[in-house]
C-alpha cells in the first residue's frame, strides 16, 4: 500500500509557521498584510476555492477582502478595479479567480497585474523571473507540489518527472521549477502520440489536466510517486485526474484528492501574499 501524501496536515503546518511569522511582524508595529480576491460571476467551484482562501487568509492573520463583478462586467471596468489595486498601498497582493466569462481577455487581465502585487503569480514578468530562476513568488499549486515533495523527502535530482498537461498555470511552471531543480522534465499534453508509454517512465508522475479519474493502473510504473493535481467533481463528490484505486497497489507514494495538492495550493497563495507584504514594510 502506498503512502498516503498529506497535503493538508502539511499545508497546516506551513499555515502554522506563517501565522507565527505575520504575528511576529505585527508585534514589530507593523500593520497586517492583506489580500483581494475579485471573483466575476458565481461559479460554484470558484465561490467554494475563494471560501477556502478566506478561512485560509483568517487563520493566519492575513486581512482579506471579496470583490465579486456581474457576470456582465466589462473588460474596462476589470482594468479600471486592477489599476486601482495596482495603486492602493493598503493592499499587498491581489487576484482574479479563474476561469474568467469568454467576453473577458484573460491575457489582457493577467497582464495588467503589478508583479508587485501579483499573489496568484501568473503575470508574465513573475513567470519570466520563474524561468530565470531569481523569482521570490512562485505561482501557487506548483509552489505547493514541491513544498510536498521536500517535506517527504523526495529528492528530484536527476529523477524522470512527467507532467501530464501543459497550462500556464501548472503544468508549464511546474515543468521549469522541476527542471530548475535538476530534474529530467518530459511534458506531456494532449497531442502526445503515446502518452502512456511517457507516463509509464515517470518516476514522479504530476497529473493537471481536469479529467477525473484519467490515469489508471496501466499508466504508472511500479513504485512511482504520483502528484495528482485535479479536482473534478463526480456525483457531488471531489475527485482527481488519478483513479486512486487503480493505481494505489502498484505506487510508493500518492497525494489523495481531497486533501492533497489543493490545500496546498492555498497555502502557498498565502506565503505569496507574506512575500509581497515584506518587499513593502520592510523586515
Ligand atoms: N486566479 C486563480 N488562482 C487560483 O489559485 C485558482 C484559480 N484562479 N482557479 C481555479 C484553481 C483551482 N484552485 C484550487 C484552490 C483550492 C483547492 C482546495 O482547497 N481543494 C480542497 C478541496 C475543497 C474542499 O474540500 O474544501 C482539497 O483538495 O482538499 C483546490 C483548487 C485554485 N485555482
Amino acid at each position: 500500500m502506498a503512502i498516503i501524501i498529506d497535503g493538508k496536515l502539511t499545508a497546516t503546518k506551513y499555515n502554522n509557521a506563517l501565522k507565527d511569522s505575520i504575528n511576529e511582524m505585527v508585534q514589530k508595529g507593523n500593520r497586517q498584510p492583506k489580500l483581494v480576491v475579485i471573483q466575476i460571476g458565481s461559479n460554484e467551484a470558484s465561490s467554494l476555492y475563494i471560501r477556502n482562501k478566506k478561512r485560509a487568509c483568517e487563520n493566519v492573520g492575513i486581512l482579506f477582502e471579496h470583490k465579486v463583478f456581474e457576470e456582465s462586467v466589462s473588460e474596462s471596468n476589470l482594468l479600471d478595479e486592477i489599476n486601482k489595486l495596482n495603486n492602493d498601498e493598503s493592499v499587498d497582493g491581489f487576484l482574479v479567480q479563474l476561469p474568467l466569462p469568454k467576453n473577458i481577455d484573460e491575457d489582457k487581465i493577467i497582464n495588467a497585474i503589478s508583479p508587485s502585487k501579483d499573489a496568484d503569480g501568473f503575470c508574465p514578468i513573475t513567470l519570466g523571473n520563474v524561468v530565470l530562476n531569481k523569482s521570490k513568488i512562485f505561482p501557487g499549486t506548483p509552489k505547493g507540489i514541491i513544498r510536498l515533495l521536500d517535506e517527504y523527502k523526495i529528492d528530484v535530482t536527476g529523477k524522470k518527472v512527467v507532467v501530464v498537461g501543459r497550462s500556464n498555470i501548472v503544468g508549464k511552471p511546474i515543468s521549469i521549477m522541476l527542471t530548475n531543480l535538476s530534474a529530467t522534465v518530459t511534458v506531456c499534453h494532449s497531442k502526445t502520440v503515446d502518452l502512456k508509454s511517457e507516463t509509464c517512465k515517470a518516476d514522479i508522475l504530476i497529473v493537471a489536466i481536469g479529467s477525473a479519474k484519467f490515469i489508471k493502473e496501466d499508466f504508472v510504473k511500479d513504485g512511482a510517486i504520483i502528484i495528482d493535481v485535479g479536482t473534478n467533481k463526480v456525483d457531488g463528490k471531489f475527485c482527481g485526474d488519478v483513479d486512486f484505486e487503480s493505481v494505489k497497489e502498484k505506487v510508493s507514494a500518492i497525494t489523495p484528492v481531497p486533501g492533497g495538492v489543493g490545500p496546498m495550493t492555498v497555502n502557498s497563495l498565502l506565503e505569496n501574499v507574506f512575500t509581497l507584504y515584506k518587499e513593502k514594510v520592510g523586515n
